[in-house]
């Protein structure tokens, strides 16, 4: 027998390695001599770095990097280690990632969340103000990742306290967003309608020689009713009067980008991720949006992990209907069919919401709660790693009836 186990963290319960090792102790009770294949997965969310750095034996490291608000911070990214997709072996759409995320004469495979740098969290009620939070921090950590030899970054876009444009994120890669007297604008969405010409002359010349690989948590666009500004601004802060601003600003810089460097951005599905960042890296570095499930399983060759399993056991702490578009169980679930048809695909939640019956045409076989009881929420997630435990014990009693 074998076995997958290719959970998302729990979030603010478990870890996703944390997951995937109750979920094989479970498992174990009942089949002790099975092969267990650990995967532990992410979505480009929070968690990703932890995930990635764990599922191929990498490291994280540290940088000191600007805050939002240009405080001095550490934030931390991961390096792939030498089990990430790099052999070539993946197959079909896997094989795209495994080349990029080689750690030969390729270079190494870094993984950074923006929110580390430039993450909401290092903002409160009181100082958030998205005119003037930056990505700046965001540029540092690539940078960072650059200097320890990284060739491919994956990026998780999202979370973010900024409306900047990912104009931030590029000056501290040394692209130079001048005024009409060629001084440098200030740091800020809310300054960019300050914004007369861009100069990429200064850009860290790696750039040219790295992949980015983009997986933000949203596909809208930079500006407009779903832009950036509209959807995502008020939740860092923004009155009505300061959307439209951002608004106005994040057009200008769209157009400005347009005639400096005959890019478009304002359109990209994608590009008003984390304040617009997903717009600025696809103008100034060689970018690539992607689902940031299908990201990482390519990343770390589900697909292939799962040839010869009979059972994949995935997760998360919710699972609903919205499961279906681009949440961990289901890119799971589509990675580990591509590589084994046959394969069945079981997922743990700690709590299942509406609809999930739609997940069964999808490649999912069967959805499991893992409270036993109506608790208040601090209890279940205190015994979540337990509760868990148990839910994948009784997964295993029950497909040992079926053998
Ligand atoms: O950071 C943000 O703006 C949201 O998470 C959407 O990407």
């Amino acid at each position: 027998m074998k076995f997958v186990i290719a959970p998302d963290s729990f979030k603010g319960c478990m870890t996703a390695r944390q997951a995937a090792e109750a979920m094989r102790a479970g498992l174990r009770r009942v089949f002790p001599d099975a092969e267990y294949v650990m995967v532990p997965m992410a979505d480009g969310g929070e968690g990703t770095v932890q995930s990635l750095v764990d599922a191929t034996g990498g490291e994280l490291r540290q940088a000191t990097v600007l805050d939002p608000l240009q405080r001095r911070a550490v934030a931390e990214y991961g390096l792939l280690g030498a089990a990430a997709g790099i052999d070539g072996a993946a197959a079909g759409a896997d094989a795209d990632v495994a080349a990029g995320a080689a750690s030969d004469s390729a270079g190494l495979t870094a993984v950074i969340e923006m929110a580390a740098a430039s993450g909401i969290q290092f903002v409160n009620d009181k100082t958030r103000n998205p005119l003037v939070t930056t990505t700046y921090g965001t540029g540092q950590l690539i940078r960072a990742a650059l200097d320890d030899g990284a060739r491919t970054i994956i990026l998780g876009v999202g979370g973010s306290a900024t409306n900047d444009g990912g104009a931030g994120m590029a000056e501290a890669l040394g692209v130079r967003f001048l005024d009409v007297d060629g001084n440098p604008i200030p740091r800020g969405g809310g300054f960019l309608d300050r914004l007369d010409h861009i100069d990429v002359s200064g850009i860290d010349p790696r750039i040219a020689e790295t992949r980015m690989l983009i997986a933000s948590d949203v596909t809208n666009p930079l500006v407009g009713p779903k832009g950036a500004s509209a959807v995502f601004g008020p939740q860092k802060g923004a009155t009505p009067d300061m959307v439209a601003r951002l608004d106005a600003n994040l057009t200008h810089y769209a157009d400005v980008i347009r005639r400096d460097l005959g890019i478009e951005v304002a359109d990209a599905p994608g590009a008003g991720g984390a304040g617009g960042l997903g717009a600025g890296l696809l103008a100034f570095t060689k970018s690539t949006m992607r689902s940031g499930v299908e990201i990482v399983s390519q990343t770390v060759r589900l697909a292939d992990r799962a040839i010869g399993a009979d059972y994949c056991l995935t997760g998360e702490g919710g699972i609903d209907f919205q499961t279906q578009y681009g949440k961990t169980p289901m890119g799971v679930a589509q990675a580990v069919h591509r590589g084994n048809p046959e394969i069945g695909v079981i997922a743990l939640a700690g709590y299942v919401g509406e609809g999930i019956d739609q997940l069964y045409g999808l490649g999912i076989d069967a959805v499991f709660g893992i409270v036993p009881a109506a608790v208040p929420l601090d209890r279940a997630l205190a015994d979540g790693p337990a509760n868990l435990e148990r839910t994948a014990e009784n997964v295993g009693r029950l497909i040992r009836i079926g053998r």
